[in-house]
C-alpha cells in the first residue's frame, strides 16, 4: 500500500504545493503580517519537510512543535480557515487528486487544537 506522500507525487509535488501555499498567504493582506519577521527561505524548507512527515513521508522535519510554533500568535478560527482554503487550491494546482487532497486536509485538520492552542 501506497502512502499519502507517494500518491500524490513526493517531494516535487509538495514543493509545488508549497510554492503555491505561500503564494497565497502572501497575497492576502488578513495573514501577510503574520509572516512580517519571517525567513521565507528557511519556512519554505520547514512546511515541505512537516507536509512530507505527515502524509508518510520521509521524516526529516526538524522545526519546533505546532503548538509552540503558534503560541503567542492568538490565531482564531478565520485564520486556519483561510490556510486550510489556500492548502487546498495549491494541492489542486499541483495535480494532487480531490481524494488526495481531503485526506491531506484531514490530516491538517487534526493539527488544529495545536495551531490555535486551545
Ligand atoms: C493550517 C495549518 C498550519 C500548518 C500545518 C502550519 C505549519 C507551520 C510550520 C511547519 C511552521 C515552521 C515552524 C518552524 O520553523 O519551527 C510554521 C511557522 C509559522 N506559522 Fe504556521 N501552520 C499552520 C497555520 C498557521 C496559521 C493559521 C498562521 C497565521 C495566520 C500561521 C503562521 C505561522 C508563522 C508566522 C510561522 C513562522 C514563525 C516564525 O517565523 O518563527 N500558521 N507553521
Amino acid at each position: 500500500m501506497s502512502t499519502l506522500y507517494e500518491k500524490i507525487g513526493g517531494k516535487p509535488t509538495i514543493e509545488k504545493v508549497v510554492d503555491e501555499l505561500h503564494k497565497r498567504i502572501l497575497a492576502d493582506n488578513t495573514l501577510k503580517p503574520f509572516f512580517a519577521n519571517t525567513d521565507m527561505v528557511k519556512q519554505r524548507n520547514h512546511q515541505i519537510t512537516f507536509f512530507s512527515q505527515i502524509f508518510e513521508g520521509p521524516k526529516e522535519y526538524s522545526g519546533r512543535p505546532m503548538d509552540k510554533t503558534h503560541a503567542g500568535m492568538a490565531l482564531q478560527q478565520p485564520h486556519f480557515d483561510a490556510i486550510a482554503k489556500y492548502l487546498s487550491e495549491s494541492m489542486t494546482v499541483a495535480g494532487v487528486s480531490a481524494d488526495d487532497t481531503k485526506a491531506a486536509l484531514d490530516r491538517v485538520s487534526n493539527l488544529k487544537p495545536a495551531i490555535l492552542n486551545k
